[in-house]
C-alpha cells in the first residue's frame, strides 16, 4: 500500500521525531536523499540550478546543492536573498556554488521554493521563473511537492510549477497521488519517498493506494467464498450471487457490459432483471445468466447493481434493489434517484458529471476538486463514493480515501463504467465492504485495461474479458507492478 498524509500529520510526526534526534538531522537526511535522487534521475554532469525558498524546503535544497557541487556545476537562485536558511547558505557558499537570479538556460532545475509550508500559488519572483521554465522546458525536480499546489486538497491554483520528477520525504502527500494535482503537477514516475524515520510517528493516512503487492485484501474476500484447499466444497451460491438491474431499450449494450463485468468478477452467479426483450438479448449473449422478466420473481442475490444505462425505470430498479436489504452498487441514472438516506451499505459510482448533478454544482467544480466533492457526497449519503477518473477515488466517511493508480488513458471508452459497476457488484456479492469492493474493482479494471490494450485502443468488452486473468494473477501473487499503468512515464 502507498500512503499519503496531511500536512498537519506530517508536521506532528516530524516534531515527535525531532524531539528524539540531534538538531538538523531530518534536514540532513532529507537533503542527502534529495542529492542521491538528483544523481539518479539526472546522471552525468548536467549543470543544475536550485530554486531556493525562504523556509525549510529551501534548506533541503541548499544542503543537497552543496553536496552535488562536489560533482557538477551547481547554481543557486534564492527567492529572497535576504531570507535564506542560514546553515544551508553557509554550506553552498563553502561548496563554491554560484548565485543566480533566474533558472534561465539551465537544463535541470530543482524546485525548493516551497514544500508543505507553502500557501497555494506562486509569488514573485517564482511566478516569473515558472514562465521561463514553461518556455524553455528544462527537466524539473520538485523537492517534497511541486511548488504552488494545494498539498492537502490536491487542487491547482492559477500558478504552480509542474515537476518531471519529485522527491518527497517520509510519506506521500495528498497532492502527489490525487488529481488534478497528481496528473498535472507530478509528471513522470510516481514520486520517490525518502525514508527520514517518520514511520513510527505517523497516524493512519489520509489517502492510500493499492499496489500489486497488496493482494491480501483480495485473498481475504476469496478466502470466505472460494475454498482452494478442498476442505469445504465451493458452490456457486457460496461465492455470492450478484443481481444486475441495468440497461434500457435505448442502452441495451450497457446491460450486457454490466453483466459481463459481473460475470468476469469473483461472484458465482449473475441474475438479471429487465424487460423481456432485453432479458432475451442478455441470455442470448451471456447464457450463464439467470434472467427474470418479472421483478417480483427475481430470486435472492447478495448484492445488486442498478442504474448503468438505466433510462426511465432507474428509479424503480433502485427501489426494488433497496427492498432486498443487501448491499448495492448505484450507477449512472440511478444516482439521480437516491433517497435521503440509504438503508443498505452502498457504493455510489458517479463520473464527474453525475457527481456534479448529485451535489448541484458544475462539472468544472468537481474536476477542480474531486477529493473535496467526493468527500462531500460520501458524507451527505453516508455511503462509499467511487468517483471515476484517471485516478479513480474511493471515499468512505471516516476512512482513508483510496486512490486507484492502475489504468490507461485508452480506458476512457464507452461502456467501461458499466463493466466497472458489474465488477464492483461481484466483489460486494462475495462479501467485500463497499469501500473494498470499489477499490478492488477499480484496481482490477484498470489493470485489465492495461493488459487488454497492449498500448492501443480498447473496447469495454475486451476489458471485461481481461479481468479474470488479472484477478487470478493478483490472487496468486504473480501480478507485475510495472504492467499496471501506462500513464506513468509520460
Ligand atoms: N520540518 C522538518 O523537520 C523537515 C522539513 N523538511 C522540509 O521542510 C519543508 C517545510 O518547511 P517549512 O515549514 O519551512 O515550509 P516551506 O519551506 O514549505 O514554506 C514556507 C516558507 O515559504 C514562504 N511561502 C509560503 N507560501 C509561499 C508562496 N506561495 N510563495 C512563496 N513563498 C511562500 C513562507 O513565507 C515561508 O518562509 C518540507 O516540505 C520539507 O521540504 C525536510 O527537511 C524534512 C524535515
Amino acid at each position: 500500500m502507498l500512503y499519503a498524509h496531511t500536512v498537519a500529520d506530517v508536521r506532528a510526526a516530524e516534531a515527535a521525531l525531532m524531539a528524539q534526534v540531534p538538531p538538523g538531522s531530518l534536514m540532513r537526511w532529507a537533503a542527502a536523499g534529495l542529492a542521491a535522487y538528483v544523481r539518479e534521475v539526472v546522471p552525468g554532469g548536467s549543470p543544475v540550478v536550485f530554486l531556493v525558498g525562504t523556509g525549510d524546503n529551501g534548506g533541503d535544497a541548499l544542503f543537497a546543492a552543496a553536496e552535488l557541487a562536489r560533482e557538477r556545476y551547481v547554481a543557486v537562485a534564492p527567492v529572497d536573498p535576504s531570507r535564506v536558511h542560514g546553515p544551508g547558505a553557509e554550506a553552498v557558499q563553502a561548496a563554491g556554488c554560484r548565485f543566480v537570479d533566474s533558472p534561465r538556460g539551465f537544463p535541470v532545475v530543482v524546485d525548493g521554493i516551497v514544500g508543505i509550508g507553502g500557501s497555494p500559488g506562486l509569488r514573485a519572483p517564482a511566478d516569473a521563473w515558472a514562465d521561463v521554465i514553461a518556455a524553455e522546458r528544462p527537466f524539473v525536480i520538485a523537492v517534497d511537492v511541486p511548488s504552488g499546489v494545494d498539498v492537502d486538497r490536491a487542487t491547482l491554483p492559477a500558478s504552480y510549477l509542474p515537476a518531471d520528477a519529485t522527491c518527497t520525504f517520509g510519506t506521500f502527500k495528498n497532492a502527489l497521488l490525487v488529481d488534478p494535482a497528481a496528473s498535472q503537477a507530478v509528471r513522470g514516475a510516481l514520486p520517490r519517498v525518502v525514508d527520514i524515520g517518520l514511520g513510527p510517528f505517523l497516524p493512519p493516512p489520509s489517502v492510500e493506494a493499492l499496489t500489486a503487492a497488496d493482494n491480501r485484501l483480495l485473498q481475504a474476500v476469496l478466502r470466505s467464498t472460494l475454498d482452494t484447499r478442498g476442505a469445504h466444497p465451493t458452490q456457486k451460491y457460496t461465492r455470492g450471487v450478484v443481481g444486475v438491474a441495468a440497461g434500457s431499450a435505448a442502452y441495451a449494450g450497457a446491460a450486457q457490459l454490466c453483466v459481463r463485468g459481473a460475470q468476469a468478477g469473483v461472484a458465482g452467479m449473475v441474475r438479471f432483471v429487465g424487460e423481456p426483450a432485453l432479458a432475451a438479448r442478455i441470455v442470448d449473449r451471456c447464457p450463464e445468466v439467470v434472467a427474470h422478466t418479472d421483478p417480483e420473481e427475481r430470486g435472492r442475490v447478495q448484492a445488486w447493481v442498478v442504474g448503468s444505462g438505466g433510462g426511465d425505470d432507474a428509479a424503480a430498479r433502485l427501489h426494488m434493489a433497496l427492498e432486498d436489504e443487501v448491499p448495492v452498487v448505484v450507477d449512472a441514472d440511478a444516482l439521480t434517484h437516491l433517497p435521503e438516506r440509504l438503508p443498505v451499505p452502498a457504493l455510489l459510482t458517479p463520473h464527474a458529471g453525475e457527481l456534479a448533478r448529485m451535489l448541484d454544482v458544475s462539472r468544472d467544480d468537481v474536476e477542480a476538486d474531486p477529493l473535496g466533492h467526493a468527500t462531500r457526497a460520501a458524507e451527505r449519503w453516508e455511503a462509499t463514493v467511487l468517483l471515476k477518473g484517471v485516478r479513480t477515488l474511493v471515499v468512505h466517511p471516516g476512512a482513508p480515501t483510496r486512490v486507484n493508480l492502475t489504468g490507461t488513458p485508452w480506458l476512457a471508452t464507452a461502456g467501461a463504467g458499466d463493466v466497472l459497476a458489474g465488477l464492483a457488484g461481484s466483489f460486494l456479492a462475495a462479501g467485500a465492504s463497499p469501500r473494498d469492493a470499489g477499490s478492488l474493482a477499480a484496481f482490477v479494471h484498470g489493470a485489465a485495461a492495461v493488459a487488454a490494450s497492449g498500448g492501443g485502443p480498447l473496447t469495454a468488452g475486451r476489458v471485461a474479458d481481461a479481468v479474470p486473468a488479472v484477478i487470478g494473477a493478483w490472487h496468486n501473487g504473480t501480478l507485475d507492478e510495472s504492467h499496471l499503468r501506462d500513464w506513468r512515464d509520460r
